[in-house]
């Protein structure tokens, strides 16, 4: 190790491996540890995907690149593949791995709750020395609830903010995998990562034609069409593209907004083109619901949010439903710049006020997720939106 190669130390308890490492620019940055209570939230990307889709050839990619972030990995793999998987990433540029630690039942998604948090409690000792986390999931794992830990966990979230979820597929095999049917008819992991992306790399675009890739691209659509869907070869993909997403963040409106501008892009397409996709796993899916009355009664939308993802409940419907991902921005009062940005995954939500910071008071509400055909007719009716104030085409 040369001088300008800081060691960043982590230590890490029985619940995932971690490693550090820096990006070549930001050397001379590592050893200023800053002091206590003048440090800023630190932002975690979590990065899933299929088995083989890419996930250790993204992190040592992003580790090898030049970039200004100091950036500790936690791999949460876990048995025998341990000791692959440290080869492999070590392989790339050993010197860059300043300490690995051997923890023994390294599922962070099977224990997340417990041992899961301490590995991160222990990392953030060391705070100062780090600047971005990102944590690699197991290829089978639902990342759902790893990201409710980090979004509304009350200690982790005084120091750890959810930046946002890559999920990364494997454009030869994804089609095959989307379509497996559990026996117990639950979604598969690949269709659930898909579900609650932010951003979606298609990697190994080498081994497709345009054709396959085209299908793969409107199949990954299908299930969300919020996440940006990105394609690379090794997954070499610009950092800025999934890296400080800030997903989560009910501060920043224009994001959100952004993303429910693809989602209702696609919504409209459905709504004139209809029945022509071919979708393999009908089942989950992205809806929109576009509605601008002069006011809207928001006590009313939580209500129906509430059914929605605690009684798991289309009200009025009655018909069962779950919600994987939902986002929003409401305009209680066409008159006003205050506005209500609404997340949710699965059962927990969380609503913000905020101002607008474009002309648009359109209220939108996007939901991925499973029976939610026809959903916007039924919430017209509970919110009590009148006909000449509903956007959606029914
Ligand atoms: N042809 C091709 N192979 C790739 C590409 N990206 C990665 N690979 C290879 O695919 C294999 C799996 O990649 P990994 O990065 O280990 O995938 P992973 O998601 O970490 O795999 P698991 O840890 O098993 O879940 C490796 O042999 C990679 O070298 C690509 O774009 N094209």
């Amino acid at each position: 190790m040369d001088d300008g190669d800081i060691p960043v130390l982590v230590e890490a308890d029985d619940a995932g491996e971690i490693m550090t490492a820096h990006g070549g620019l930001n050397a001379s940055r590592a050893d200023q540890t800053l002091p206590l209570g003048s440090l800023e939230k630190i932002p975690i990307t979590i990065v899933t995907g299929f088995l083989g889709s890419g996930k250790t050839t993204l992190l040592n990619y992003i580790l090898t690149e030049k970039h200004e972030k100091r950036i500790a990995v936690i791999l949460n793999e876990f048995g025998e593949s341990n000791d692959i998987e440290k080869s492999m990433s070590i392989s790339q540029d050993g010197s860059l791995y300043e300490e690995w630690l051997e923890l023994n039942n390294g599922c962070l998604c099977c224990t997340v709750k417990d041992s899961g948090v301490s590995a991160i409690e222990n990392l953030m000792k060391k705070r100062g020395k780090f600047d971005y986390i990102l944590l690699e999931t197991t290829g089978l794992a639902d990342p759902a609830p790893i990201a409710s830990m980090f979004w509304l966990d009350d200690e982790l979230g005084a120091d750890i903010y959810l930046d946002g979820i890559i999920t990364l597929v494997d454009a030869k095999h994804i089609v095959r995998h989307i379509d497996e049917r559990k026996p117990d008819g639950s979604l598969n992991e690949v269709v659930k990562q898909i579900a609650m992306a932010d951003r979606i790399v298609v990697n190994k675009t080498d081994l497709v034609n345009e054709y396959e890739l085209a299908e793969v691209v409107e199949d990954i659509r299908e299930i969300n069409a919020v996440a940006q869907v990105i394609q690379t070869q090794r997954a070499n993909v610009p950092l800025d593209e999934i890296l400080d997403l800030r997903a989560y963040d009910t501060k920043d409106p224009m994001f959100v907004d952004s993303e429910i501008e693809r989602a209702d892009h696609v919504h409209d397409e459905h709504c004139t083109h209809d029945a022509h996709h071919h979708h393999l796993d009908q089942s989950v899916q992205t809806i929109c619901i576009k509605f601008n009355p002069p006011q809207l009664d928001i006590s009313k939308v939580e209500a129906w949010i509430q059914q929605l993802l605690w009684e798991k409940q289309v009200p009025l419907a009655e018909s069962q439903v779950q919600v994987i991902r939902l986002k929003g921005i409401l305009t209680p009062d066409m008159a006003d710049p205050k506005r209500i940005i609404v997340q949710g995954v699965h059962e927990l939500y969380d609503m913000q006020e905020t101002f607008a910071q474009d002309t648009s008071a359109v209220s939108k509400i996007v939901l991925i997720g499973k029976g939610l055909e026809g959903l916007e007719a039924t919430f017209y009716e509970w919110v009590g939106i009148q006909e000449a104030y509903r956007m959606c085409i029914l």
